[in-house]
């Protein structure tokens, strides 16, 4: 199969799914945890890969994901027996990623290096904010200086380094916006995601919307005008958008990310780890269990897995369309067609070019920088039935 990354590639993510404490702001699939058993984790892991590489011979591995939670509290001798496992299962790419996500406080620093030797090459760190009140109102275990300084640990022991910042913050000016990104990107490497905080139902802060508690969020004029100074302050220190919330220099761009992006194949391994598989010609949407007990109980008994569907046409096109227009790189309209057996309506297609928010150059369509503040609405304009 072809590995162009046009066509996405395949990945392989492992969840883990355990945390310190439940951030307020989080919907993630996370859960505290007094005790975890991490050897009974590693099994688990080592035969759900095995059941997957099974089906998905001759594949070239581009990236490995470790994501939660926070893998960070993973035993460093779990995560390099999944990869010894993971190197005798798939041929692994020339270049290939191998991501960790951390937190980064000191405990977790002091694994970084254990990490590296087990195989890791990229580190991804929810940083989350560069003022020390902000991140005790976003529930984080880590001060700004702990911060920094697992930082710099990092940039040691990893060759390629990220970091996540959530933007939009309770009582956030757009100034002070400005000041803290710049502060950021004189301490970046060459990647960096930049989130606005999302209100989710369900969560500690979702709650408190719900009742009118959670007072202070930006406005949307301002949370537009953060979005745009964004783009332009990392545009100043080299970081270009390649996507709606990521940023990086030319060529340090993150390749699992891309995969999704780019609509191709991954397996998805732990709970609530989901994949999408081309088994036999046909593609596949693959989910397991979230509740970590569950899926311990699920994989012991045969398989982590709670789902397995064959995805129709119309609903890959649609789907490479809402991952795709995140990319500033866009889509490839004569992939869509290959894939939905149809094109998209050129009515809808030209009025959205002429309100501004899509570029057609052929053969990308590309959600313009207006387009992508309001990129669900657009998406949902350019659905196929
Ligand atoms: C959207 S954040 C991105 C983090 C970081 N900024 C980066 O670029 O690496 C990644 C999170 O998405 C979730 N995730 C990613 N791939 C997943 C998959 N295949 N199945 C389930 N969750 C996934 C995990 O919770 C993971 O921690
Ligand atoms: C699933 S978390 C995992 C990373 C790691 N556990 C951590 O918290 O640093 C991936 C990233 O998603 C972002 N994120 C999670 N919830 C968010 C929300 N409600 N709004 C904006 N960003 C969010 C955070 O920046 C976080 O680093
Ligand atoms: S943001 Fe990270 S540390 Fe906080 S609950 Fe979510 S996954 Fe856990």
């Amino acid at each position: 199969m072809a590995e162009d990354w046009r066509n996405g590639g395949f990945g392989l993510y492992i969840h883990w799914p355990f945390c310190m404490a439940k951030c307020p702001y989080c919907d993630f699939n996370s859960h505290v945890s007094r005790s975890i058993d991490q050897k009974a984790w590693l099994d688990a892991y080592l035969k759900e890969l095995d059941r997957n590489a099974a089906r998905t011979p001759d594949r070239v591995l581009k990236s490995v994901f470790f994501g939660g939670g926070t893998p960070s509290l993973m035993d460093p001798d779990v995560v390099a027996a999944i990869l010894e496992g993971v190197g005798q299962l798939w041929t692994p790419a020339n270049d290939q990623e191998i991501t960790l996500e951390a937190n980064p406080t000191s405990v977790e620093a002091g694994r970084f290096r254990a990490y590296a030797d087990a195989g890791v090459n990229r580190v991804s760190m929810g940083l989350q904010s560069l003022r020390d009140d902000d991140l005790r109102r976003l529930g984080r275990m880590h001060t700004v200086a702990e911060g920094q300084r697992a930082f710099e640990i990092a940039k040691d022991c990893f060759g390629r380094v990220s970091f996540d910042l959530i933007y939009a913050r309770q009582d956030q000016t757009v100034s002070a916006w400005k000041a803290e990104l710049r502060e950021a990107l004189s301490l970046a490497a060459d990647h960096l995601s930049l989130y606005q905080l999302t209100i989710e139902a369900g969560t500690a802060f979702g709650d408190r919307y719900e009742r009118g508690k959670l007072r202070g969020l930006p406005e949307d004029d301002d949370a537009a005008e953060m979005y745009e100074v964004t783009q332009e302050i990392c545009a100043e220190f080299g970081m270009y958008d390649y996507e709606v919330s990521n940023y990086a220099k030319p060529g340090a761009e993150s390749r699992h990310n891309q995969i999704y992006w780019n609509y191709g194949d991954y397996v998805g391994v732990g709970p609530g780890a989901h994949g999408r598989l081309t088994m036999n010609g046909q593609r596949h949407a693959t989910d397991t269990w979230k509740q970590p007990q569950k899926w311990l109980d699920a994989v012991a008994a045969g398989t982590g897995e709670n789902l397995v569907e064959a995805v129709s046409a119309t609903e890959q096109a649609n789907e490479y369309l809402m991952m795709g227009l995140r990319l500033t790189d866009g889509i490839d309209l004569q992939r869509f067609n290959q894939i939905g057996g149809k094109p998209l309506n050129p009515r809808t297609l030209q009025e959205l070019e002429d309100m501004g928010m899509i570029k057609n150059e052929k053969p990308y369509l590309k959600a313009t920088r207006a387009g992508r503040l309001v990129l669900n609405a657009v998406i949902a304009e350019l659905l196929l039935d």
